[in-house]
């Protein structure tokens, strides 16, 4: 420990501390130590007295990982148990990798399926759920989430993208999303051209993405414009999980290349892949193979045959040295003999390659890179000071993205307009023009019933059709640090207020005079107002119960109950409230309809006289205002107060929407 720099180092890594929830997130050194679940060593202490003598012309590494261990738990019973009943098992996903990646270089993290790539990923980038002990440095600066994430781009394994937008669209919004504010659009417009040059997009930049139904650019071309949004903002490391997965020999190797050249541009790229062909394996600077969490080998592809034949284990003439070494190191869990012998055999090629002196150069780098920023400046943790968009531009941007991808949409279109309005022809049919005999106070309460119950019903429709899609690309783009969840609610409730207003519009105006209900013109307009606010309070409550419930069957059946139960209990129209059970009447209190009906019926039967026949005069009902007294007595009085109510759900179940989203969290996307 006489050494100096490596002392320097030593307080360095001691002073950033700190756990995994907090700002910082890698562990120290000393946790490190504590946390080993090995009883290999890291050959620190032979790197150390070799520190000085490093070659300093050597290129200085900019990303270090030192000592990491990832733990995950992993709950084991079936769901029913319940999560806080259900045991936890703990998982070392990574154990004690100490790695060094270099601005330049384009290296591969290749390893069999479970062997801990996409979790590095995750642990590089920040996104990582568990908990990390060990350091991650970048410049020789202790990382935190949100360095990495300013200085770090992630390319998921899957695609996110809107398909009926065009690439340059695509590209566009998201550089308003993302580059700061001073942008101007000739500016973005500019950068998103350079993007699509990089990614050799240019001949597609036009078309639409597409999706399952319509077609349009291919799988590679999706997999460069995800990269390529990856790209406006410039990021200093490029991270990739499997972005070749699903492409074909020849896309896949034109893919690499492009990274590669990104690499030696000036950029730190780190992909997984699954098992690298031969043509893609020349195009790599350096390549690490993991397996079980820990290292088996990194380093340049020209010494992964003489280092793994000095272990002996040569590689046959002709044959790719990755799929040979990589099925080398993979563990067999197929029978238990087979499960137990290859794990020896990988446990015991990662403890050669700790012993090996690529592995003590790769140690003598970390020092040595730590070494070249351990100045005044840059001790501690310094955070790129990153403006983002201000928040209108940000509003505005997300609000037409969605607009665009709804208009374009001719299903989502058509569902829009289409559906509410469709039911008027059905009603007609059903009751004709309503009269003012002593049935058409029937028919009239049956008017009542279908408005106050399609209208929610269409925006669960309309919300379930719509709302999984933006959710999903939501969860990317808050990951990225994009906008927050409340924005993101803002802007759905913004856009799909029009389409609700427009709709309910063409659905009042048609079915209130087709029908002839009360032909008073302020009772026309509370009539659509009362629509249009249970179309909004449709489509929301089905984004909240979308935030309890991810899975989107389930969802729409839980808010399609939700509307029955309060149509049927809280409406009076089916059975009057006060007949029913006490806790009913009390559940009714919450139920929507409770408050909509009263508003219809007052709307309705005020100032309304009905004819009879003179022989029953005695039971007709011959004034529309008795029926009010009668059946819904504080109707009138409470006119302006039950507006209130609805209006304030309307409010109710967006921030419920955001209490919900909040509580349940974001899932990790891969
Ligand atoms: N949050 C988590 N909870 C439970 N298990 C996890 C978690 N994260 C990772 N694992 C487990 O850790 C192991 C490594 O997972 P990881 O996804 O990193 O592997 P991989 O090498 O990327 O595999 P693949 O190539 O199939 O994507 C797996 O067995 C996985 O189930």
């Amino acid at each position: 420990m006489d050494n100096p720099v490596f002392q320097k180092e030593e307080a360095l890594l001691h002073s950033y501390g700190g756990s995994d929830r907090g700002g910082h997130y890698y562990g120290s050194l000393s946790s490190r130590h504590e946390a080993r679940h090995t009883t290999r060593e890291t050959p620190f202490m032979e790197a150390e007295g070799e520190v000085l003598e490093s070659d300093a012309s050597q290129e200085a590494p900019s990303l270090n990982i030192i000592g990491l261990s990832y733990v995950v738990k992993e709950r084991v019973g079936h769901w029913w148990t319940g999560s806080c009943c259900r045991s936890a098992r703990t998982k070392v996903v990574l154990n004690n990798l100490c790695m060094t990646f270099a601005t330049g270089e384009l290296t591969a993290l290749v390893g069999t399926s479970g062997s801990g790539k996409t979790s590095l990923l995750d642990v590089i980038s920040g996104r990582s759920t568990g908990v990390t002990t060990g350091v991650v440095s970048y410049e020789g600066q202790q990382c935190t989430r949100k360095m990495m994430r300013q200085k770090s781009s992630y390319v998921l394994q899957a695609d996110r993208l809107l398909p009926t937008l065009t690439v340059r669209e695509t590209l566009t919004y998201m550089a308003y999303l993302k580059l700061p504010g001073h942008f101007k659009p000739s500016d973005i417009n500019r950068k998103v051209q350079t993007v699509i040059t990089d990614m050799g997009l240019n001949h597609v930049a036009e078309n639409r993405i597409g999706g399952a139904i319509v077609r349009g650019v291919s799988g590679g071309e999706k997999r460069r414009i995800t990269i390529g949004v990856q790209l406006l903002k410039d990021p200093d490391i490029l991270l990739l999980d499997e972005p070749t997965s699903g492409l074909d020999a020849f896309t896949a190797h034109h893919l690499v290349q492009s990274l590669a050249d990104l690499a030696h541009k000036g950029k730190l790229v780190i992909m997984s892949i699954h098992q690298p062909r031969s043509d893609i394996f020349r195009l790599l600077d350096k390549i690490a193979i993991l397996t079980i969490g820990q290292l088996a080998f990194l380093g340049r592809p020209d010494q992964m045959v003489p280092y793994f034949t000095s272990v002996g284990y040569s590689c046959p003439v002709n044959q790719n040295p990755c799929d040979i070494y990589i099925d080398l190191t993979s563990v067999d869990r197929r029978t238990p003999d087979q499960e137990v012998k290859t794990l020896k055999r990988a446990k015991k090629l990662c403890a050669a390659f700790t012993n090996n002196e690529i592995y003590t150069e790769i140690l003598k780098r970390i020092t040595f890179g730590l070494s070249q920023y351990d100045s005044e400046e840059t001790q501690g943790t310094v955070e790129r000071v990153s403006k983002s968009p201000s928040y209108p531009r940000t509003f505005n941007c997300l609000l037409n993205r969605m607009n665009i991808h709804v208009w374009r949409n001719r299903g989502d279109c058509l569902g829009r307009f289409i559906f509410l309005p469709f039911f008027i022809p059905f009603i007609i049919m059903f009751l004709g023009r309503l009269g003012l005999n002593q049935e058409s106070i029937q028919d009239r309460l049956g008017v009542i019933y279908q408005a106050s119950q399609v209208p929610p019903y269409m925006g669960i429709v309309n919300g379930v059709a719509l709302y999984p899609a933006l959710r999903d690309l939501f969860y990317r783009e808050y990951q990225d640090g994009l906008y927050s969840t409340l924005t993101f609610l803002g802007v759905y409730y913004v856009h799909c207020l029009p389409f609700n207003i427009i709709s309910s519009l063409v659905f009042s105006g048609i079915l209130y005079w087709s029908v002839g209900l009360n032909p008073d013109l302020v009772s026309f307009g509370c009539f659509i107002l009362v629509v249009v606010m249970l179309s909004q309070i449709g489509e929301m409550v089905t984004v909240s119960i979308m935030g309890v419930f991810r899975n989107i069957q389930l969802a729409s059946n839980a808010t399609t109950l939700i509307f029955s139960a309060s149509g049927v209990v809280a409406s009076g129209l089916l059975r009057t409230i006060e007949n029913m059970p006490t806790v009913l009447q009390w559940a009714s209190y919450i139920a929507v309809h409770k408050y909509s009906t009263a508003i219809l019926v007052g709307n309705e039967f005020h100032g309304l006289k009905f004819t009879c026949p003179e022989q029953a005069a005695e039971q007709c009902m011959m004034k529309g205002d008795n029926f009010i007294n009668t059946y819904y007595p504080h109707a009138l009085e409470h006119m302006t107060r039950n507006f209130i109510i609805l209006g304030g759900y309307s409010t109710a179940v967006f921030i419920l929407a955001f209490i919900v989203m909040k509580i349940r969290g974001i899932p990790t996307l891969h």
